[in-house]
């Protein structure tokens, strides 16, 4: 797997270039081809989480101490750009596992460390990261949960909202309030396990896009779980959220770029094979033209994404701005280039028989998630360069 070290601001070191090949042709052989089931089905891609464990790939993050692949935030974005260029939803699964377990690599103590990333490395569990609530999205301090020590305990009550992968995953980092009269700092985060006593589930949602991910709400009713098991210091819950979508947003960024990657790749053939007025529709310079700004996009919201995920690796002080701004640019671009990639398509564009149609849904959402694109600029225009 790639090393930290291995890569200058934009440029891919030859590791990245092979894991790359490599994740795509396992992508196209154990993953497209359930992509379009997934979807219709709404179900859980477990085609693709039993290819990424068998291949050491869903959680590729988790650092070697802990028996991860040890990749760096480049290789990472790679794998989920990758399996996001055929399955949305499947690309969650490496997503969703770095975001949920980033809180306690960047913040935990050591025993949660060993405790929680060796399972998760392992293909044993999933991490799902419990931060918004129903009153609580964009405003994500306004957070209700509520957590109260009791003895060696702490005592969990409340919901959590658009919980990615609710369910399945085994863990939770769960942010919740341990001093109302605080708001930010009187936040703290847990780990909770799906098997704690009080822990269940909402039924899931139904969305306009990445169907196969399930996204459930989280109830917390009484559970009761060890001290040991907050996430660094009381009342730094909220910095330590902060800080892992400042590494994290960049994912969904990768997630954008592959989305809107597989519909360029898609469209490109489409226009050699579709012929009106006696020729292919892609000799007609109208639809080049479309075709080039489409690449050119995408070029663009790669090389931003990549120079983000090298300023993760090395913790540059501007990673807040670039990270959000990544996730921000490439979300906006893959909304657009679907929207174009159906477009190409015409009428068979607009069916399930194409998966055009499913790409632009599925873009959708990287302007919502980990942070709507308003919120993007909110914290951009705060830490500007
Ligand atoms: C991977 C695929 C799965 C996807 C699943 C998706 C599920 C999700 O979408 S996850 C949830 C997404 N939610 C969000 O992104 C939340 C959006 N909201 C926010 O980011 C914030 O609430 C935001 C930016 C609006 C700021 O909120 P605000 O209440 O004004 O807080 P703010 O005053 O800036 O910060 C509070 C404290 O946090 C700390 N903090 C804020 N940002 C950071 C940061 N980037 N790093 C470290 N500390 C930070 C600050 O130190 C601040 O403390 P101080 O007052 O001492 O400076």
């Amino acid at each position: 797997m790639a090393g930290s070290a291995d890569f200058d601001l934009y440029r891919p070191s030859e590791e990245h270039d092979m894991l790359r090949e490599s994740v795509r042709a396992l992508a196209e052989a154990k993953i497209a081809p359930y992509a379009a089931a997934v979807d219709e089905e709404a179900r859980f891609p477990q085609e693709a989480q039993d290819a990424l464990v068998a291949n050491d790939l869903h959680a590729v993050h988790v650092p070697e101490e802990y028996g991860g692949a040890g990749a760096d935030a480049l290789a990472t974005v790679i794998v989920i750009e990758e399996v996001a260029r055929v399955c949305a939803s499947s690309s969650l699964i490496p997503a969703v596992n770095k975001l949920g377990s980033l809180p306690v690599i960047l913040s935990g103590s050591e025993e949660l460390k060993k405790k929680y990333m060796t399972p998760l490395a392992k293909g044993q569990g999933g991490f799902s990261y419990c931060l918004s609530e129903p009153d609580a999205g964009s405003d994500a301090a306004g957070m209700k949960t509520r957590a109260v020590r009791d003895g060696d305990f702490w005592v969990l009550n409340g919901v959590k909202r658009w919980i990615t992968n609710a369910g399945e995953s085994e863990f939770y980092t769960v942010m919740a309030v341990t001093d109302p009269t605080k708001r930010s700092k009187g936040i703290s985060a847990f780990v909770v396990e799906k098997s704690d006593e009080g822990v269940s589930f909402g039924a899931p949602e139904k969305k306009l896009g990445i169907k196969g991910s399930p996204t459930r709400e989280v109830y917390f009713d009484n559970v009761r779980i060890p001290a040991d098991r907050m996430i660094g210091a009381e009342g730094t819950g909220f910095a330590t959220a902060m800080k892992t979508l400042d590494h994290t947003r960049i994912t969904i960024a990768a997630q954008a770029l592959g989305i809107a990657q597989g519909a360029l790749d898609y469209a490109k053939g489409y226009v050699q094979e579709r012929k009106q007025f006696g020729k292919p529709i892609g000799d007609f310079q109208g639809v080049q033209f479309m075709l080039a700004d489409m690449a050119m996009k995408i070029e663009a919201a790669r090389q931003l994404t990549y120079a983000a995920a090298a300023k993760s690796e090395r913790g540059d002080a501007d990673l807040t701005f670039q990270g959000a701004a990544a996730k921000c640019f490439a979300s906006d671009v893959a909304m657009e280039v679907t929207t174009d990639a159906v477009q190409l398509l015409g009428g068979y564009g607009y069916t399930r028989d194409y998966p055009v149609e499913r790409m632009m849904r599925d873009a959708k959402i990287t302007q919502i998630y980990e942070g709507t694109n308003q919120v993007q600029r909110i914290v951009m225009a705060r830490n500007l360069p």
